[in-house]
């Protein structure tokens, strides 16, 4: 696990967030040091996935402010991703028709760094990747984006669906990209392998944190997070 002593590469302060100029997420002080690996959980509709692609670009601010590798966010996903900042999702973003092996030419990162995080892939580079499992595919883009060894990785519920295995594996790469260095934000439905991997969690309910705790001290006691659940129902 890593020593936490790393910079924040990613804050929020003040943040609200939301749509058509309504915020969903409210005042949130949030941050992710370089190192950690962070689980941010909620109930359906608390505001997770709103403050994700705020924190990634894709949604403008409504107020507060926004740092990534301590300096302004540039405003955009585009370019914070030209500066290191990568967002993962459910959506597999992988080029059916191609082959693995072209897929990975076509990140920001080496094949043999893909390998690295993923060795499992080595035996399907040749095939069309559009011809691999659900889970397959997924640990492709995640293999493509981690490749590129980027600074902030914000994933939100990237194991939809996926096998509790691969859901292991995903989470176990994106740990390891922690450990060397990357600060991971993770949103993620499987809250007890999550809390396994994580350092620390936040919990949000009607979009503010109404908890924030170190993962071991809820590991050991799990019913907090589920009560909270409720409670936002
Ligand atoms: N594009 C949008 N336009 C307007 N409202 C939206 C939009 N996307 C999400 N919302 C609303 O914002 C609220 C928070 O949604 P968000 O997806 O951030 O929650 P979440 O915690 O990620 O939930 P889930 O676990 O269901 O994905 C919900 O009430 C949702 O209906």
């Amino acid at each position: 696990m890593s020593s936490h002593k790393g910079e924040a590469l990613i804050r929020s302060t003040g943040l609200s967030a939301g749509y058509h100029g309504q915020p969903i997420v409210h005042d949130l002080d949030l941050e992710v040091r370089a190192g950690e690996m962070v689980g941010l959980f909620g109930a359906n509709g608390a505001g997770k996935t709103t403050t994700l692609l705020t924190l990634a670009g894709e949604i403008k601010p409504l107020g507060g402010t926004l740092e990534f590798d301590g300096a302004p966010h540039p405003g955009s996903l585009h370019q914070a991703a030209k500066n290191g900042l990568a967002l993962l999702t459910d959506d597999r973003s992988i080029f059916a028709p191609l082959t693995v092996r072209d897929n990975l030419r076509l990140g920001r990162g080496s094949v043999a760094d893909a390998l690295s995080h993923f060795p499992e892939l080595e035996e399907h580079l040749d095939r069309q990747a559009g011809l691999l499992s659900g889970g397959q595919q997924q640990i492709l883009s995640v293999a493509r984006i981690l490749a590129s060894q980027p600074k902030v990785v914000l994933a939100d519920e990237l194991s939809l669906g996926l096998a509790p295995l691969i859901v292991k594996r995903l989470l176990a790469a994106l740990r390891s990209a922690a450990d060397a260095g990357a600060a991971v934000l993770i949103v993620e439905q499987h809250v007890p392998v999550a809390l396994s991997t994580v350092d620390r969690a936040l919990v949000l309910v009607r979009g503010s944190i109404a908890l924030e705790s170190d993962a071991r001290t809820l590991r050991a006691t799990p019913d907090v997070i589920s009560d909270l659940y409720l409670a936002a129902g």
